[in-house]
């Protein structure tokens, strides 16, 4: 689904994803673990196009996509969350949601004025579709709060539930468990395995080992911008690369 051939990015002298190779099959939940400072974070960020790859090639479901901007890789089907979630806090829930639907009617001036009805009928199916979502996502009690008022945990929920008003194929999540209390990070999990039934497919960066162990397979171990091994949870957990890669890390 996601193919990754010597991808380099670079920051200065720095080489900080340095020739990676990767292919994530369509409908897992691979993980990406590493050290601190491996490069999982650049490496999804050159992925969904925050930056431009200094070499190597990045398809999406055999379409080349390296190069191309965020909001296009996007709309192609791939989406990303952040370490920190970052809604439009004055925003609602909702209204957050109906930031993300693309190609819109009314986007074009001339629509808006001409096409009245369509865009009438667009913005109804995307406010049904995002009032589906945000139930989906246990938020519904909060469709018509200000996003600002929301904590951590229920902030990733709502970019998760954004990403899904676009349909997307394939999902990246930066450390979806970080700063989530006990309860909503079951909920998350949860909602990313039904999900993942459904066909999405996710790669997902994480430090919590609990739940990497039990949500991801296969796991893929970068450091120092490489990828170390890649494999089951069990053999990750055991193999001396990963073992080294971790303790390198100690001072
Ligand atoms: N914008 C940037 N400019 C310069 N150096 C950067 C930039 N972003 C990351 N780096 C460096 O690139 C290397 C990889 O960082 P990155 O954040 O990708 O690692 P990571 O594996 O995601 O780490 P963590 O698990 O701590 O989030 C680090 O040495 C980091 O300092």
């Amino acid at each position: 689904m996601l193919q990754l051939d010597n991808v380099v990015k670079t920051f200065g002298a720095l080489r900080a994803v340095d020739g990676v190779s990767l292919e994530v099959q369509r409908a897992t939940i691979t993980g990406l673990i590493g050290p601190n400072g491996a490069g999982k974070t650049t490496l999804f960020n050159t992925i969904a196009g925050a930056y431009v790859p200094d070499g190597g090639q990045i398809r999406l479901d055999g379409q080349a996509i390296g190069g191309l901007r965020a909001d296009q890789i996007f709309h192609r089907g791939l989406g990303r969350t952040f370490q920190i979630p970052r809604p439009l806090g004055t925003l609602t829930v909702t209204e957050n949601m109906l930031l993300s639907p693309h190609g819109q009617i009314g986007e074009r001036f001339w629509n808006a004025w001409l096409r009245r009805g369509a865009v009438r009928a667009q913005d109804r199916r995307n406010l049904e579709k995002a009032r589906e979502v945000i139930a989906f996502m246990g938020l519904g009690h909060l469709a018509d709060q200000p996003a600002g008022v929301l904590s951590g945990g229920q902030q990733k929920l709502l970019e998760l539930a954004r990403i899904l008003m676009v349909n997307p194929a394939v999902i990246l999540l930066d450390e979806p468990a970080a700063g989530v209390n006990p309860v909503l990070l079951e909920s998350l999990m949860e909602r990313i395995v039904a999900l993942n039934r459904q066909g999405i497919t996710f790669l997902l960066i994480e430090h919590n080992m609990d739940m990497v162990m039990s949500l991801c397979n296969p796991v893929v171990v970068m450091a120092q911008g490489k990828v170390v091994m890649q494999g089951e949870p069990a053999a990750v957990r055991t193999d001396p690369r990963v073992v080294n890669a971790y303790l390198g890390d100690q001072p």
